[in-house]
């Protein structure tokens, strides 16, 4: 029981895009000899795409912070040599617990469709595009996203419930970095101004606070020269058990 919660655990952070599960996650594909190498359509591969690299529906404003962060990441000191930077590129996968071994505990909980909801849509660009920065030193997480034609609210704008889902994807994904397993408990936005579809925000999560299990984060939506307020908000994770997930919650 032990070790299988143990694996469950490794997945659930896999769930919320951690790094931690990279190595876990990669699984080179078998298809290459020793003499050739050939390149597989991803369909055939068995490696997981990642969905927070650069993609071509990627417009200039979303490349153009993408390399801000990203450049951040690694430095050279002057030596040569490369080290960690002060933020981290978060990688992000469509599924929970593909890749993560285990038996009847994980099928009482992930049916094996399930896919993350704002990595399921197969055109690049219409949807949820965005990628995930941390940085652990000063607490913050932040990302990037560009608003596809599929997520319109009020004509030519983004929906609220797709805004709040990125707000949840990223204050989720920053508590769980501070916290381990959580869940969203409250989640209080305030909708500034209207966010048009196509365009580039930054979604800004900072911790407030952590008492005992709770995780109080406060997150910003602006736009990407912060010049505009799209949205203010407040949450909170509860730290979880992931047995609370066994047991249907
Ligand atoms: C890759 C993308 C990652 C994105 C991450 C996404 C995360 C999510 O969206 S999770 C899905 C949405 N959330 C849910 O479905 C959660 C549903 N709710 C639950 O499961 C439970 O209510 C849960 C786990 C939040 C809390 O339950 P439980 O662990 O029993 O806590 P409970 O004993 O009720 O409360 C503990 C403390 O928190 C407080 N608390 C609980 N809920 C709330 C709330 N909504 N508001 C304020 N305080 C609360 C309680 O008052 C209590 O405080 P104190 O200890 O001071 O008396």
């Amino acid at each position: 029981m032990a070790g299988s919660l143990g694996r469950l655990f490794r997945g659930f952070q896999s769930f919320t895009s951690l790094p931690a599960t990279r190595a876990q996650l990669s699984h080179p594909p078998a298809f290459f000899s020793s003499r050739t190498m050939v390149t597989l359509p991803s369909f055939l591969s068995s490696k997981p795409r990642d969905f927070s690299l650069p993609n071509s529906s990627w417009g200039p404003e979303m490349l153009r912070l993408y390399e801000l962060y990203n450049s951040q990441c690694e430095v050279e000191t002057e030596g040569g040599e490369k080290q960690e930077g002060s933020w981290q590129r978060l990688p992000s996968y469509n599924r929970s617990l593909k890749f993560a071994t285990g038996g009847v505990y994980l099928s009482k909980i992930i049916q094996s469709k399930a896919r993350l909801f704002t990595r399921n849509i197969r055109e690049q660009g219409a949807a949820f595009e965005y990628v995930l920065f941390n940085n652990k030193e000063e607490q913050r997480c932040v990302g990037i996203f560009q608003a596809g034609h599929l997520l319109e609210g009020p004509p030519g704008h983004v929906h609220g419930g797709a805004i709040a889902t990125m707000i949840d994807t990223v204050t989720g994904t920053h508590a769980t970095i501070l916290s381990g397993p959580v869940m969203t408990a409250n989640l209080n936005i305030n909708y500034r101004s209207p966010i048009p579809l196509g365009s580039t925000v930054l979604i800004e999560s900072s911790l407030d606070t952590k008492e005992g299990r709770k995780t109080f984060i406060s997150c910003k939506v602006t736009s990407t020269d912060s010049s505009k307020l799209h949205t203010e908000s407040t949450a909170l994770f509860l730290s979880i058990n992931v047995s609370h997930l066994l047991r249907g919650g």
